[in-house]
């Protein structure tokens, strides 16, 4: 899934830490991954290090080399896609099921700001496009991703698609770089992660405006310095954000119970880890928390959620020599499929709660019946606010009933 969110009544957590009115700036470590550097064994090393580093100290860094890269291009596009675009228009032709009951799409698609939520964002989420094989029809979230058809703009739209396809074709070849030297440090070969993240991998390429909030600004939204909040703290529940933030502030990252300020680099991506990938490490990497700003102004940003495959097993590890040593033999190695923690999780969004109400049966007893939930920060906090109630066995409960009736 895409893998940031906010289950939807979430409580600031951290209020008593780190209020300054501008925290402090942290810096994040650039790691180049260029062709030149990725052919020299030295660099490549290095960034092998780096990124070993990174993942099991702060959970972010920086990523320079890309390809064919342009920051000016995508935000241009972003603008015209959510500036220029009317809401309706989107809401039409790509809003998703949950903001448009007469569209197909719930997973893939675009969803609008809600300005009396602490989260006020609006975007649009981008599969990789390809063939749905047999072996995942069937299957709700595995969908394609609806495309604009504006008449008399064909021009524009054609030209939105392609910078953003490129872009997410790229960080696609990025995210694969990683596991690879993530494989490679753990002294295994480098397609060790490769049928996780396969060609059907569910990849989520996320436009991103927060637009200048109207009406009243919700409470729960406000810190006690005044400042405003547009995307409250959470840890990404994926395995690998790649975020591009143009030249916007905004993204504060809270360590040690502090938060610092990232300051924008349109040349890098941010990369971080995601619970997933953490609990693949049995938590040598880091999944840490971070939260958005309002800024005072519409803010632009587009994350890449790196996904497996939606029936790949994610209780995948590590190298076993990158795992700290005491956990090394310590888990479970049975086949948990990807969709079956995003069947999971995704209810808890309002947005996403028809999902539930539309899982075949046979996808219900292949994905959802012998399975435990899996915990993850969203689920966390929905139990924090449901009280005792684990939230994701209700849903289990609920999905039981449903076929006990058929
Ligand atoms: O927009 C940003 O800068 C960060 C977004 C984020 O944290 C997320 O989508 O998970
Ligand atoms: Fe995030």
């Amino acid at each position: 899934m895409k893998s940031e969110e906010m289950a939807p009544h979430q409580d600031e957590g951290q209020k008593e830490h780190g209020e300054d009115a501008v925290p402090p700036n942290i810096k994040l470590e650039i790691i180049d991954l260029s062709s030149e550097a990725l052919a020299c064994a030295d660099r490549r090393e290095k960034a092998r290090q780096q990124i070993i580093n990174s993942f099991s100290t702060l959970g972010f860094c920086q990523v320079s080399g890309m390809n064919d890269y342009s920051a000016e291009a995508l935000l241009q596009g972003s603008k015209w896609f959510f500036d220029d675009v009317s809401e309706q228009t989107k809401l039409d032709q790509i809003g998703t099921k949950a903001y448009n009951p007469s569209n197909k799409n719930s997973y893939r698609g675009y969803f609008p700001a809600q300005h009396d939520r602490m989260s006020c964002k609006e975007g649009y989420d981008v599969g990789l496009q390809w063939e749905i094989p047999d072996h995942l029809k069937d299957i709700p979230l595995v969908e394609q991703t609806p495309m604009l058809h504006i008449p008399g703009q064909e021009k524009e739209v054609e030209h939105y698609y392609e910078v953003l396809f490129r872009h997410r074709d790229n960080v696609r070849g990025v995210g694969d770089t990683i596991m690879s030297l993530i494989a490679e440090a753990g002294g295994e070969r480098t397609d060790y992660f490769k049928r996780m993240f396969s060609e059907f991998a569910q990849h989520t390429l996320r436009p991103i405006r927060y637009p200048q909030r109207v009406g009243e600004v919700p409470k729960d939204a406000i810190l006690p310095s005044g400042r405003v909040i547009s995307t409250p703290a959470h840890a990404d529940s994926g395995f690998l954000t790649f975020l591009q933030t143009f030249d916007y502030p905004g993204l504060e990252l809270l360590v040690d119970d502090k938060w610092y300020a990232v300051p924008p680099n349109p040349e890098t991506l941010i990369v971080n880890v995601g619970e997933q990938l953490s609990e693949m490490s049995n938590g040598r990497f880091a999944a840490t928390v971070h939260r958005v700003m309002d800024i005072g102004k519409s803010r632009f940003s587009m994350p890449f959620f790196y996904e497996p495959g939606a029936d790949a097993d994610i209780n995948t590890k590590i190298p076993a020599s990158l795992l700290p040593p005491e956990t090394e033999d310590k888990f479970d190695r049975s086949y948990y499929p990807y969709v079956t923690f995003l069947f999971f999780k995704l209810p808890i969004y309002a947005e996403y709660s028809h999902v539930s109400d539309n899982i075949p049966e046979s996808i219900y007893k292949k994905y959802i019946e012998n399975y435990e939930p899996k915990e993850c920060w969203a689920t966390k906090t929905a139990i924090q606010v449901d009280g005792a109630t684990f939230m994701q066995r209700k849903l289990k409960a609920k999905y039981r009933e449903t076929f006990s009736k058929s």
